[in-house]
């Protein structure tokens, strides 16, 4: 885990009134896999898209973009909101693994790449997986479980195949769905 995972881990500990240790815990020793992408410039912007609409799939995802052209966008209450590269910044991405860690009260936001006419846009995303004890959980002493515990490769699974039918596999984790 990257001391900069750790240091933002910290902060959410204590934010959540969890054991620092215990989400520090889910997160030590996971798999950190590195995406690069690359968006050529392309004539109609409005035709394509570069990243459809999705949510991160894994525990936290940490964004660098390597130049100044935007396209990422975040979805929020129905409406899309840029989120402009600032120099020296990364963009830290809550995945759907800490929002069941975090029991619902970090949520993972649902996120596209739109292109550009004239300019082409590379970025570089850490994500870093997290489990509890091989299973995906809330962790202890955030008031009842709003996501049934699931084991760690059925997650895996079932995110995949919620990408591919363009569902969200940790909505059907929900304790309450159908209540
Ligand atoms: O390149 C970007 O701005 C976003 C990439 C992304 O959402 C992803 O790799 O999951
Ligand atoms: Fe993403």
């Amino acid at each position: 885990m990257s001391g900069l995972t750790r240091r933002l881990l910290g902060f959410m500990a204590s934010d959540l009134g969890v054991e620092r240790e215990a989400l520090d815990r889910a997160f030590r020793g996971k798999r950190q896999t590195v995406a690069m992408h690359h968006y050529p410039p392309c004539r109609h912007p409005d035709k394509v898209i570069g990243i459809t609409p999705h949510h991160d799939g894994l525990g936290l995802a940490l964004l660098l973009h390597v130049d100044d052209t935007p396209g990422l966008q975040v979805k929020r209450d129905g409406r899309w909101f840029p989120l402009d590269p600032l120099p020296g910044a990364l963009v830290v991405n809550v995945g759907d693994i800490l929002q069941v860690l975090t029991n619902g009260k970090y949520r993972s936001a649902e996120h596209r790449v739109l292109v550009d006419a004239e300019r082409g846009r590379a970025t570089v995303v850490m994500f870093q997986d997290a489990s509890v004890a091989g299973t995906v959980k809330p962790l202890p002493g955030l008031g009842e479980a709003r996501y049934r515990e699931i084991e760690y490769g059925e997650y895996v699974k079932g995110n995949f195949r919620g990408l591919a039918e363009g569902t969200r596999f940790v909505d059907s984790l929900e304790t309450n769905r159908f209540c």
